[in-house]
């Protein structure tokens, strides 16, 4: 029998990668000149796997973000997800940005949720709405259906917007710091609660963070990026750890291993 895909991602086994990134290179054109953001990073990621991309503010993290997303060309190098070049954006990635003002504010949850599977996938709203409910049952959000936006916090909106992600059902889901605007406790429910969304659903996950903690938490598999602009030092299998190792000695000596590789000496947080 075959295992099942994040069984097969957890155990390190070499898997056909969903999406790869090849000698990725963006640039940005500004008036002073060109900035180079990330050059010549490779990275892949296979089904049911979460790949955590960490380094230091400005090594290019949100930069390949977009470009996974399709909002921004590299100027050199290739992306490809199931093996076809990524062209612009589309329903098969959809992004989780850190900001709480990705709904629409005129309409209620459960509206924003379904909204895109009517407008995007052309289903009829009865079903939209099914499915929606749905998704924000998953991230705790029952009671909240018919809640306008500025009646939620920051948590709830967050939730909100990881639940119009996992509704649409994407290849793979991109966050770009989603909790990185909370207060402590929402932040580690928050990573809980994604922890178990993760399991149940096997989600395949590209996420941003300079966190160490965090990231160390959320991926199966971190890829280390150095100062800008963004080159990669190295990857990390990280799939060992989950919440329950959260201040166990093992935990602090990943955390330090990896602020090792990225600044050169064990230590604290970036
Ligand atoms: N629109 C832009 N125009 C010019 N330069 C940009 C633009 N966006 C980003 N950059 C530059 O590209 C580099 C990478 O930025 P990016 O935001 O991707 O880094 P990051 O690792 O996500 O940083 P942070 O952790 O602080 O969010 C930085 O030097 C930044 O100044």
């Amino acid at each position: 029998m075959l295992a099942p895909v994040s069984e097969v991602a957890r155990s390190g086994q070499a898997a056909i990668p969903l999406f790869e990134a090849r000698g990725l290179t963006l640039d940005y054109v500004t008036e002073r000149g060109t900035v180079r953001a990330v050059d010549a990073v490779d990275f892949t990621i296979a089904e049911g796997e979460r790949l955590v991309l960490l380094g230091p503010s400005g090594c290019g993290k949100s930069s390949i973000l977009k470009a996974v997303a399709g909002f921004l060309e590299p100027s050199a190098g290739s992306l490809s997800l199931r093996g076809s070049a990524i062209r612009g954006p589309g329903p098969d990635r959809l992004v989780v940005f850190q900001e709480f003002d990705q709904l629409l504010p005129w309409k209620t949850v459960l509206d924003n949720v379904a909204f895109p599977l009517v407008a995007t996938r052309r289903m009829k709203k009865a079903e939209a709405r099914e499915i929606a409910a749905d998704a924000l049952r998953r991230v705790g959000l029952e009671r909240a259906l018919d809640s306008y936006p500025h009646t939620l916090s920051g948590g709830m909106k967050q939730r909100a917007a990881i639940a119009r992600a996992l509704a649409a059902s994407p290849d793979v889901l991109l966050m770009d710091e989603p909790f990185a605007a909370l207060d402590a406790l929402t932040r580690l429910q928050m990573q809980r609660d994604l922890m178990d969304i993760a399991r149940e659903t096997g989600l395949t996950l590209l996420f941003v963070t300079h966190d160490i903690d965090e990231a160390v938490l959320i991926g199966t598999r971190l890829h280390l990026l150095s100062a800008h602009p963004g080159r990669t030092i190295t990857t990390l299998d990280v799939s060992a750890f989950d919440m329950r190792d959260l201040g166990t000695a093992a935990f602090e000596t990943v955390t330090r291993k990896v602020h090792a590789a990225l600044f050169g000496k064990a230590g604290g947080q970036s």
